[in-house]
């Protein structure tokens, strides 16, 4: 195994290697949630479209406070009225209806003092242009709505839908392998002798890449065998994303280094100075990257969302990329270990930080990841957290930003 690389220095490398594939397809803005957009989008459609009322009541000449005034039409929604109005007229307007040029001032049908027989009796105080929505005062003809590489979100949607457009060039989903290695692994649902465990890292890792937006295949576990590990690591080079656990330590079973390698890895890093993690590799198999996390399921959880992530945001086309994390204050101190980078799960709440269990469980555990909600990163000096200190913690549900974010506590 190659000397432990510096955890900055890995992330960095990763993503330097990380390339967008840049295969757009087009799709109807209702399967666009999440996706990233492969193109620019600018405003072809005035919002509002038209001067219209923000609310149901009468449209007027503001010179006209304090008059009774004759209401000579009613304007509702979706109708285009032509000017019609003469000395003492105003018309009856509804929400969202288009005013006549003619009008400049809506007051609303609560606020006028008296309102029969066709006339109405309109309050000395006015201010003129009230209760008036102005066309394109939101966003006018060519102006900027969304830039290639945006995240495609529920308001987007709704931006989009107002301008009358419905299909959206994006960037294909990457294909992403997930495989998981080890003879001590049965399937869920097959039956687990005493000394054989079920695998639980590929369905843990397919449900984090679907709770971030991505699609992945699981194509099975891999015997510990170098011949049958090179063989099925050959049959995945169409995937642009390989992610494996187990196999990737110093075990007289963990053959996916070489396994790879066979195929033609390009190592980028393999060993870094992170517990837990730090056997991790990753690299590029001609067009395709590789990540090989280590076997234990915490340590796959975790390398997943501190490694594994901005380098899918980054292929995805995303431009947003790195983690956004929050501050928050530590509640409970703990300790970590100096001389190497610690990742520490907790619980976030309201901006407080709680460690889980004092920081004291191992890597191959289960439950813990249950009970956590984010992990926060210490750099190699950091040997202790001290209570209402105040920390930086990725949540599991974390957005992610363009701007390079410094993790470490
Ligand atoms: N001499 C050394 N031994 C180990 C080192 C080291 O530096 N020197 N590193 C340790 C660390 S840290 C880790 S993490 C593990 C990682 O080892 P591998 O990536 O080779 O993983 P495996 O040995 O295959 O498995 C580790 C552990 O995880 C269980 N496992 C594997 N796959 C799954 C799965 N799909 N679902 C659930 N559990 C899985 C496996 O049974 C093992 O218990 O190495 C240390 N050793
Ligand atoms: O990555 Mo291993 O803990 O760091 O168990």
């Amino acid at each position: 195994m190659y000397k432990y690389l510096d955890f900055k220095d890995a992330v960095s490398l990763s993503l330097e290697i990380a390339e967008i594939t840049g295969i757009e397809e087009i799709v109807h803005i209702q399967d666009s949630l999440g996706r990233v957009l492969a193109q620019d989008i600018s405003c072809i459609k005035n919002l509002p479209s038209f001067n219209n009322s923000a609310m149901d009541g009468f449209a007027i000449k503001a010179t006209d406070a304090g008059k009774r005034l004759k209401v000579v039409k009613t304007i509702l929604a979706g109708e285009d009225s032509a000017e019609c109005l003469n000395e003492n007229e105003c018309y009856k307007i509804m929400t969202g209806a288009k005013v006549p040029d003619d009008a400049d001032t809506i007051i609303p049908i609560e606020d006028v003092l008296e309102y029969k027989n066709d006339e109405v009796t309109i309050k000395q105080n006015v201010v003129k242009n009230s209760c008036l929505r102005f066309k394109g005062e939101e966003k006018a003809l060519e102006d900027a709505l969304f830039s290639k590489g945006e995240v495609v979100t529920s308001a987007m949607v709704a931006i989009l839908a107002s301008q009358g457009i419905t299909m959206l060039c994006l960037y294909k989903k990457l294909n992403i392998a997930v495989v998981s290695t080890g003879n001590e692994l049965k399937e869920p649902w097959e039956r687990a002798g005493e000394s054989e465990i079920y695998n639980c890292n590929s369905y843990a890792i397919i449900s984090l890449l679907k709770e971030k937006g991505f699609d992945a295949t699981y194509t099975g576990v891999v015997p510990d065998s170098l011949e049958k590990s090179i063989s099925f690591v050959k049959g995945l080079e169409s995937y642009d994303v390989i992610i494996t656990t187990g196999g990737i330590s110093m075990g007289d079973a963990d053959f996916m280094a070489e396994a790879f390698e066979s195929n033609g890895l390009n190592i980028a890093f393999h060993g870094v100075n992170i517990k837990p993690g730090r056997p991790i590799m990753m690299g590029k198999m001609q067009k395709t990257f590789v990540m090989c996390l280590p076997g234990n399921p915490l340590t796959a959880m975790v390398n997943m969302h501190l490694f594994s992530l901005p380098v899918l945001n980054k292929m995805q086309g995303s431009l947003s990329v790195f983690h956004d994390i929050d501050i928050a204050k530590n509640i409970k101190s703990f300790k970590t270990k100096a001389g190497r980078v610690n990742v520490v799960l907790g619980f976030y709440k309201n901006g407080e930080y709680r460690v889980t269990q004092d920081n004291k469980y191992g890597s191959g555990m289960i439950t813990v990841l249950h009970v956590s909600n984010c992990i926060l990163v210490t750099n190699e000096s950091t040997a202790s957290i001290s209570e209402q200190e105040s920390v930086k913690v990725i949540k599991f549900n974390c957005l992610y930003t363009k701007d390079k974010t410094d993790l470490f506590n």
